[in-house]
């Protein structure tokens, strides 16, 4: 098949990158000439383990990006991976969407044979029948249903395991009102559920049904880390182990193992903006959405006891301060809504000196905060610090040892439980 994809994100890039590697042809339509440069030079525009070998093999070849949407006329079908991100109230900021919705739109009333209009970005229930199926229409002169058709399908791939939860997912979810739209996915996706190693269940479901299944599905993780972090400060408080009451509860099957590890809390490019987005959307039909609402309340507090427990052991006025880690998580360049920004602008307003130090997350971060100081191995970081703040888990924390030697005062707050307890350090841990 010939499969566009508008979008070269984190998203986008990797949906396009698999598509080819399955046997498609592919066309990636982005407006950031350099990410589509990249792209057909063979390397990846973005961080993400495995993403730079695939682009190496089909960039440029089966796999081209392009600044024009014209080129999306050969292909039989487009997957809309925009970015909607959050605006001031919590609402999706549609500007992206309705911008590619256009020129897709203008795109297709040039093309004699049927379309397929696929949103996979993250969306509020209503807005591909509302929102973009009308621009599309207008912009192409067409009918949906007709000339072209659209569906939803959503996207629950995390970052740093992208290649591997897209090749392998749980659930595909197919929200269609037509047949044709539903043989097309099946056309598309097809050598994916041959390839995969499990059997992922194809979930048939209506539009909205499937715009409301991604935000279900964020929320519950989202809470479920929540709820974790909720217990593991009672835990704190009266000096128990959350992860060892986690792994017991985990053997529950009802509760399972995964998304129950405390600490400073979520942040990335989803989870704080679909919590926004949900709740946002329940209040605009007048529905008051509490536990939404104290998720996230939880989560915005984590980082402040990060920073008490620090004020417990150091005064940091005018002292070295190491943040170790600057991702949202391990295995990304992504810093969005990081919990490092909240760490790193209470260190700030407490009058620290911060040397930040990530693996790959630097360069972004610098964009961010370009006056903090940051060093090129975690080693550097340490050296001379009164203090360490572990804000990601990436593994190679878990491996320092002689280097907290160096430290001024060795006071570690550890938010994510990835160093051990030893003779030396002063070390807490978030919620054990
Ligand atoms: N990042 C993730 O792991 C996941 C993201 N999603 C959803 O996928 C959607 C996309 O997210 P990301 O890939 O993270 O976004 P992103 O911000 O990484 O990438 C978006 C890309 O779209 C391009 N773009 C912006 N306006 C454009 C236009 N008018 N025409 C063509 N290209 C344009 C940008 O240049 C950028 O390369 C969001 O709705 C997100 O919620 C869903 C599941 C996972
Ligand atoms: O909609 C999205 O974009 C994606 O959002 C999340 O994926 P992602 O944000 O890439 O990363 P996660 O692994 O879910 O981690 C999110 C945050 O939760 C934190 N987390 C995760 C798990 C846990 O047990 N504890 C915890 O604090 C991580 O450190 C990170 O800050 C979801 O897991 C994906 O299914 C979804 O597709």
């Amino acid at each position: 098949m010939h499969v566009s994809v508008v979008g070269s994100g984190y998203i986008g890039t990797t949906i396009a990158a698999w598509f080819a590697e399955l046997g498609h042809t592919v066309t990636n339509v982005d407006i950031d000439e350099d990410v589509v440069d990249a792209i057909n030079a063979g390397e990846a525009p973005i961080h993400e383990p495995g993403l730079d070998e695939l682009i190496g093999d089909h960039g440029g070849d089966t796999l081209v990006a392009t600044t024009d949407y014209a080129d999306v006329r050969d292909t039989d079908v487009t997957f809309l991976a925009l970015p909607t991100p959050s605006e001031a109230d919590g609402g999706i900021d549609l500007a992206a969407m309705k911008a590619g919705a256009e020129s897709l739109g203008e795109a297709i009333a040039e093309k004699d044979d049927e379309h397929l209009v696929v949103v996979k970005s993250t969306v509020i229930p209503g807005t591909t029948e509302d929102v973009v199926t009308p621009i599309v229409e207008d912009a192409a002169g067409k009918t949906a249903g007709e000339a072209f058709h659209v569906a939803m399908n959503p996207e629950f791939l995390r970052e740093g395991f992208a290649l591997g939860d897209f090749r392998d997912p749980d659930k595909i979810v197919y929200g269609a009102e037509s047949d044709a739209a539903r043989d097309t996915l099946d056309r598309v996706y097809d050598p994916l559920v041959e390839a995969a190693d499990g059997d992922p269940a194809i979930v048939e479901t209506g539009i909205k049904e499937a715009e409301m299944i991604k935000y279900a599905n964020n929320a519950f993780l989202a809470t479920k880390i929540s709820l974790i972090n909720e217990i593991g400060n009672v835990c704190k408080e009266y000096g128990v182990d959350a992860y060892e009451v986690a792994d017991a509860i985990a053997l529950d099957h009802r509760i399972d193992e995964h998304f129950l590890r405390s600490g400073v809390g979520w942040g990335g490019s989803c989870f704080p903006k679909d919590m926004n987005a949900i709740r946002h959307a329940a209040r605009d039909r007048d529905y008051d959405p509490v536990l939404l609402d104290a998720a996230v309340a939880v989560n915005d507090r984590q980082p402040e006891r990060m920073l008490d427990l620090l004020g417990d052991h150091a005064d940091v006025e005018g002292k070295r301060v190491a943040v170790l880690g600057l991702a949202f998580k391990p295995g990304t360049d992504d810093i969005r809504y990081t919990r490092a920004i909240p760490i790193i602008e209470g260190l700030q307003d407490r009058g620290a000196d911060v040397v930040g130090y990530d693996p790959v997350a630097t360069e972004n971060m610098r964009e961010k905060f370009p006056d903090i100081e940051y060093a090129d191995s975690a080693a550097d970081a340490l050296a001379d610090a009164h203090a360490a703040m572990v804000v990601t888990d990436w593994d190679e924390f878990a491996a320092l040892n002689t280097e907290f030697d160096a430290m001024a005062d060795p006071v570690v707050i550890d938010g994510r439980r990835v160093i051990e307890r030893r003779d030396g350090l002063t070390y807490e841990g978030l919620t054990w």
